[in-house]
């Protein structure tokens, strides 16, 4: 891949720390990139939009220890989605952990997938923890499309508390980029594999969304 190459640190002392700091690609979108229209195939305005795997970390119904999340189509290129923080979920006592809420702001701006219908896996994410978040809380959350170029899409989101007009807790912006099928089949685990494709109806949603980038 062409994205930034992360090189261990120099040995201290020997440069200056400007030079050792990496130049990462922007998550906003760059000149000539567009906001499409949503695809023809998007659901409808206020769907709730299913798990894309019963057995993922972030939205699937059968992973006991995932985040269960779920996410209702916006009327443009938007979702929502509510998060609850439970006691598993800590990172200090009685408040989430940062990478958990990473967790749930990937997977709400992942499934804006379904209203671009494209398959698209995260490149770059970027956060910011504004507020801390406590155990019990319900992170209600809206990421939006900023803008396609080529097979690269952004996007941004921001997860509130106390109720969807409270206030932020959380911001983050994403570039993902457009995959085909085969990026699951070759690099996934094959056992995993085999039961996903093995199951009519994830095999026909996933052929449902290759792309030809
Ligand atoms: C059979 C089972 C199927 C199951 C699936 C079913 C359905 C799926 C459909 C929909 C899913 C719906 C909801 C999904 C919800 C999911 C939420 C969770 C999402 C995730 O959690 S997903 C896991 C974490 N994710 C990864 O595991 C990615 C690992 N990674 C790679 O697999 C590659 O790295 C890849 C593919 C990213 C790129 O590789 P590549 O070879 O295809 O493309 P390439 O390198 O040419 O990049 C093309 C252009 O993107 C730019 N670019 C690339 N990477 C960049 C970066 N990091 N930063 C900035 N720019 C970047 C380049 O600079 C170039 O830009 P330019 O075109 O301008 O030159």
């Amino acid at each position: 891949m062409n994205g930034p190459s992360a090189s261990p640190p120099a040995p201290q002392g020997s440069e200056e720390p400007a030079a050792r700091a990496v130049a990462l690609p922007p998550t906003t979108p760059p000149a000539g990139a567009v906001l499409p229209p949503r695809a023809p195939e998007a659901p409808a305005p206020g769907t709730l939009l299913g798990s894309h795997y019963d057995h993922c970390f972030g939205c699937g119904p059968q992973h006991p220890q995932g985040l269960q999340l779920t996410a209702v189509a916006g009327e443009g290129l938007d979702v929502t989605a509510e998060f609850t923080v439970r006691p598993s979920h800590q990172g200090g006592p009685g408040l989430a952990h940062g990478g958990v809420l990473v967790t749930a702001m990937d997977e709400t701006l992942g499934t804006l997938n379904w209203l671009l219908h494209a398959a698209a896996v995260t490149g770059r994410l970027e956060t910011d923890f504004v507020r801390p978040v406590p155990v019990d809380a319900v992170l209600h959350i809206r990421a939006w499309v900023t803008g396609v170029h080529g097979r690269k899409i952004y996007s941004a989101a921001e997860g509130r508390i106390g109720g969807p007009d409270g206030p932020v807790a959380i911001r983050a912006q994403a570039l993902f980029v457009q995959v085909k099928l085969e990026h699951f089949t070759t690099h996934g685990r094959p056992e995993d594999i085999k039961k996903a494709m093995d199951d009519p109806d994830l095999f026909k949603r996933a052929r449902a969304f290759e792309v030809n980038p």
